[in-house]
């Protein structure tokens, strides 16, 4: 989890990310190959592709706790990790990072006052009693996080990436292990926050959800194979969702690459 303070002098940047040339290197691998991407501001923009295709490395370089990356990497109009960023992007990851010898509403106020050590206290718990609000776990504020099931668990780290309301949400498959009805309301969340204004970059893997998102990047081996809304991806390719659409494309990469292997 990562949040970062204001900068109004930036805030007008055009796009909330602006990559150009994004490249990362893990171990010995080059896992994202010079990506070049924008997410739009006020907008949810899905991030999908099959398990190791680089999504996560993507999301960990926007928030800017990924080693190892090259290219521009702009983030609400400031260079990736930038510190002013803190409290401007939330950030949740696979593993929710919770502590389980708190309740729900301690983990909320212990990270509200790192968060945000010079707001009142009285702001702050109201705060914590929005976001606790907004991810549907009042009823369950006074449980030890140790005793949630794993989907609560992971809502108690989205609410935590909710306090302060950021500009720009990364979530890294936050509705894992959710039932349908908790992964439409949160679906609902997201798309009154981005009404609000925020951004939000939303992983998956689930092509369903995809069909939910304002736009999308599909991924494939550390590369972006397409970028666009999900009609204008179904229309390019001929196709009814944005699943048969993606499987279209990761089989037309698949012909490129052999043919440039047989012509090599
Ligand atoms: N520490 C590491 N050293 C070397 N390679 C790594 C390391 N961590 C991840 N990778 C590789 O980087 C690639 C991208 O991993 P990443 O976790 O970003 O994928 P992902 O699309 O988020 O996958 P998933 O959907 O399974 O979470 C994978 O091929 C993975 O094996």
């Amino acid at each position: 989890m990562m949040n970062y303070l204001a900068d109004p002098p930036h805030a007008t940047a055009p796009h909330a990310v602006h990559a150009d040339g994004l490249t990362v290197v893990r171990g010995a691998r080059t896992v994202l190959h010079h990506l070049d991407f924008t997410v739009p501001r006020g907008q949810i923009t899905g991030l999908l592709g099959p398990s190791g295709c680089g999504k996560s490395t993507l999301m960990r370089s926007v928030v800017g706790t990924q080693a190892k990356v090259t290219g521009t990497l702009d983030v609400l109009g400031r260079p990736a990790g930038h510190p002013t960023l803190r409290s401007r992007v939330g950030y949740v990851t696979q593993a929710p990072s919770v502590y389980d010898d708190l309740t729900v509403r301690q983990n909320l106020d212990y990270f509200a006052a790192i968060l945000e050590p010079h707001r009142a206290p009285a702001d702050r718990r109201q705060d914590t009693e929005r976001v606790l609000a907004e991810v549907d776990l009042t009823s369950r504020a006074d449980a030890l996080a140790g005793n949630l099931s794993g989907g609560q668990r992971n809502r108690v780290s989205l609410a935590v990436a909710l306090l302060g309301s950021p500009e720009l949400l990364v979530l890294d498959e936050p509705t894992v292990g959710l039932d349908p009805v908790l992964r439409r309301d949160l679906w609902t969340l997201f798309h009154d926050l981005a009404a609000r204004g925020a951004t939000l970059l939303v992983s998956s893997h689930v092509m369903d959800e995809a069909e939910r998102c304002h736009r999308l990047l599909l991924m494939r081996d550390g590369r972006i194979l397409a970028d666009g809304t999900p009609d204008a991806l179904r229309t390019r390719t001929g196709t009814d969702t944005v699943e048969a659409a993606f499987l279209r494309l990761v089989d037309e990469a698949a012909a490129a690459d052999r043919t440039k292997e047989t012509t090599r």
